[in-house]
């Protein structure tokens, strides 16, 4: 993925200014305590890109306002994009506090009693309280002794988790989205809205025309020598399934070898069109080389261009996939039927985690009874209570959606760079491309099937757009669940079965839309939803108070939810209303809409 410099880390060593003994018996300890955090950070953390996270630190330690702003050129000089201030001690909040309004902030004051770190962090969160600029605080369970330069447990989680969801913001901010033909059947989440993008996450939509990917299949605007050794590889590496077309809407071999072929060059103009190619500037095409600078991008395939042409599928999967023809990479995000709002959910769960986001219809919920009525067997599970939900999209998704990768013997969706070759062998192999349904495709194309594996701890989200609201999140964290093969093949068949399944119990608490699976169904706020890998619902809360986007579903135990501490200032009673206070009265990140 050809993105920009990755932002850094801007860590500001802040100190008791008062020369004379006080400062000078601090400095070292202070700058220490920089460098352990930025060792820590390096250490444990990835850009997408696999590389590890940088650091910058302020030049000096800030004991006032001429240092502040001297680490604050720095800063942007630097490129750093997220900022944290440590300190083991007193220091003056607002002479000393980070006041840019639009780079997230966490401080850490070491949780010691030889010195105030504690006192400044109170102080300076309520600087940051009171002048609009919410700030994380990061302060320590137990007491350490002042030479003490361990980072416990719960100060490290809090510092990682504030910096993968300071990153992901960092990273949007400046990026397209790129809208790949306009509304897809009317789906309100392709009605893209760049006000959203610009005002909540820093981007720009750019949009393209179809006729840009004909115009470039027709004139062979992409790399030809690529599109061999794409298509050479997807022979060997894509089995086709069953056509599962009446006698009468069935298409010739011929018809769908071209479509293979169709879909080949599909995959690799929609990723020029998203990060530009080199390749085509060689090829005298030095404007399409540039690309789009696309973080992410939808395909509005269904309708029109899948009346005509083939689908989306192949391009789809593989572009979401962490693989490809040339190997293991990081996944370049493309949602279906351009649903932007579920782009960017992909995109937050892609840069909270770094491994590949599975895009699906929410489309059916199956209660036991239903189950056993379909089935004719009776299906029960320790993780399902009331019943499970299909999550099929109607057209592809990842193909680490397999859930053929694995953590611990745990089935996963892992960064690319700890993906095994044999897990990729074993993603291809459990992926197989049916014929895509000609009453649906008249275009034709290759649809996308695999079942994903059950019991991998997973987090469904989903951005919806409200109107006088804005973008607002639900969150459901659960697990995927394994059917026996004659019930899920008995849903699956007469659901359909050339599409991607996962089978999704919720984790459920009895409260609100988590009393039953009925309900979270009931609740899902569009047709489409995101999963991820992992139990992240805390992360996805963290990234979307860095947003100001409220959360009005989750089932995150509250305490691991993470908030900047003015969040407080608005509730406590109430942690959700709370959340929606903070985000109505700070406003969009970038701008009010
Ligand atoms: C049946 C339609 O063709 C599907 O595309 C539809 O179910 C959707 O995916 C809507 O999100
Ligand atoms: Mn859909």
């Amino acid at each position: 993925m050809k993105l920009s410099p990755f932002p850094k880390v801007g860590i500001r060593p802040t100190i008791d200014g008062r020369l004379g003994g006080v400062r000078e018996s601090l400095e070292e300890r202070t700058l220490q305590q920089a460098r352990a955090v930025a060792d820590l950070i390096a250490r444990e953390l990835r850009y997408p890109d696999g590389s590890p996270v940088e650091c910058v630190i302020a030049d000096s330690c800030i004991g006032g306002v001429r240092e502040a702003a001297a680490c604050a050129d720095k800063f942007r000089r630097e490129n750093a994009g997220v900022s944290l201030t440590v300190t083991p001690c007193w220091c003056y909040g607002s002479e000393t506090m980070d006041m840019d309004p639009h780079v997230p902030k966490a401080v850490w004051g070491f949780n010691g009693t030889e010195r105030p770190g504690a006192v400044y962090l109170a102080a300076v969160l309520a600087g940051h309280t009171q002048k609009g600029l919410p700030a994380f605080g990061i302060y320590g369970q137990d007491v350490q002794a002042a030479s003490d330069s361990e980072i416990p447990a719960d100060v490290r989680e809090k510092l990682l988790n504030f910096v993968r969801c300071g990153l992901a913001v960092a990273i949007m901010r400046g990026k397209s989205y790129l809208s790949m033909g306009g509304t897809s059947m009317g789906i309100a989440g392709s009605v893209v809205d760049p006000a959203m993008w610009e005002k909540w996450l820093g981007m720009r939509v750019e949009a393209i025309d179809m006729s840009e990917f004909a115009g470039r299949m027709r004139k062979g605007w992409y790399d030809p020598a690529e599109y061999e050794k794409a298509l050479a590889w997807v022979k060997a590496n894509c089995p086709e399934g069953k056509d599962y077309n009446s006698p009468d809407t069935t298409r010739s071999r011929g018809q769908i070898d071209s479509e293979w072929e169709d879909s080949v060059k599909m995959a690799l103009i929609a990723r020029d069109l998203m990060v530009g190619n080199p390749r085509l500037a060689e090829m005298g095409l030095g404007e399409q080389a540039q690309g789009h600078n696309a973080i992410a991008a939808g395909f509005q395939g269904q309708r029109q261009w899948t009346d005509h042409f083939p689908n989306g599928d192949f391009l789809e999967a593989i572009l979401n996939s962490s693989f490809d023809w040339n190997g293991k990479r990081a996944p370049y995000i493309v949602a279906t039927e351009n649903d932007a709002l579920n782009g960017a959910g992909m995109l937050f769960g892609w840069l909270l985690t770094h491994t590949a986001q599975i895009f699906a219809d929410l489309r059916t919920y199956w209660s036991s009874t239903a189950i056993e009525q379909a089935s004719g067997k009776n299906f029960s599970h320790p993780l399902v209570q009331d019943g499970i939900l299909h999550l099929i999209n109607s057209g592809p998704a990842a193909l680490d959606g397999t859930g053929e990768q694995e953590i611990g013997g745990v089935p996963a969706m892992k960064p690319f760079w700890d993906i095994t070759d044999a897990e990729v062998e074993e993603c291809l192999k459990a992926t197989i491309w049916h014929p895509s349904i000609t009453e649906y495709f008249p275009g034709g194309g290759l649809s996308t099937r695999f079942r994903t594996r059950g019991g991998m701890p997973a987090t469904m989200i989903r951005l919806n757009l409200v109107d006088g609201l804005g973008p607002a999140l639900q969150i459901a964290e659960g697990h995927t669940i394994d059917l026996p093969e004659d019930v899920h093949d008995a849903l699956d068949q007469r659901t359909n079965p050339t599409w991607p399944t996962t089978w999704f119990a919720p984790i459920l608490n009895g409260r609100g839309p988590f009393r039953s699976a009925y309900e979270v169904m009931n609740h899902w706020g569009a047709n489409h939803c995101v999963m991820s890998h992992g139990h992240i619902g805390h992360l996805y809360l963290t990234l979307a108070s860095m947003l100001r986007i409220p959360v009005y579903m989750h089932n995150v135990s509250e305490e691991r939810i993470f908030r900047p501490s003015a969040w407080r200032a608005f509730g406590t009673a109430d942690l959700e209303s709370a959340d929606f206070r903070a985000c109505a009265q700070y406003g969009p990140l970038y701008g009010n809409p």
